[in-house]
């Protein structure tokens, strides 16, 4: 238990950066809904390292990820992502940013769980579709209709992104605004940090 009295002129920034601990700060949820881009955001906030499953896997492999879905499939592309996730979550403090479907995987749901304080930025349909629909560089949205295909995903996936230590709702607000409730969240987070 931390019943140290926080200064009253800390900063949110510092006010969750002590919450956080030694432990990582892991972003959860579909595709568009700003894992990266708010993850990037918030590790610049906290002054903790910034590191994006993605885009680990896409330069240790030298291949982009549909190129490693379409080589591999997507059977083998998690198994690699679970593998670079336990290596990305191994020391801490760090703010790993994942991509869409690794919680939904066992293994690496496990790995997170285990790695630190999980954020889900929630999202509409509507605001992931309008993010998404921009670039076709996702290949699970390769389909006749991209757009029910997000939808089937969101069906299947919310119930187990609703596992996560804090809820975020990602809008049309400013990105700013977006790391600021992701810090008062984890400032406010009850959760203890395992010794
Ligand atoms: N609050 C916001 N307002 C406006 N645009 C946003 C906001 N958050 C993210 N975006 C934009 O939405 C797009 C998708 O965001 P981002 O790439 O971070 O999503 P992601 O969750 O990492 O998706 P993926 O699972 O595909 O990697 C980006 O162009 C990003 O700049
Ligand atoms: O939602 C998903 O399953 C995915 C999301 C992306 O971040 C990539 O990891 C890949 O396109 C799979
Ligand atoms: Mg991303």
């Amino acid at each position: 238990m931390n019943d140290v009295t926080e200064p009253v002129s800390a900063t949110l920034a510092e006010r969750a950066k002590r919450a956080l601990g030694r432990r990582n700060l892991i972003f959860i949820g579909l595709m568009g809904a700003g894992k990266s881009a708010i993850g990037r955001m918030t590790a610049q906030a906290l002054g903790v390292p910034f590191v994006d499953s993605d885009h680990e896997i896409e330069r240790v492999s030298r291949m982009t990820i549909s190129e490693l879905f379409t080589a591999y499939g997507e059977e083998e592309f998690r198994a690699l992502e679970a593998r670079v996730l336990k290596r990305l979550l191994r020391s801490g403090p760090r703010v790993v940013s994942t991509g869409g479907g690794a919680y939904v995987n066992e293994r690496s749901r496990r790995q997170i769980k285990k790695g630190g304080l999980t954020v889900w930025l929630n999202a509409e349909l509507e605001v992931l579709w309008e993010r998404v629909n921009k670039r076709d560089t996702r290949p699970l949205l390769k389909t006749e209709n991209p757009k029910q295909t997000l939808e089937n995903l969101m069906r299947a996936r919310y119930p187990i992104y609703a596992e996560a230590d804090l809820v975020v709702l990602s809008r049309d607000v400013k990105k700013e605004t977006m790391v600021e409730e992701v810090l008062a969240a984890i400032a406010d987070c009850k959760k203890a940090e395992t010794p």
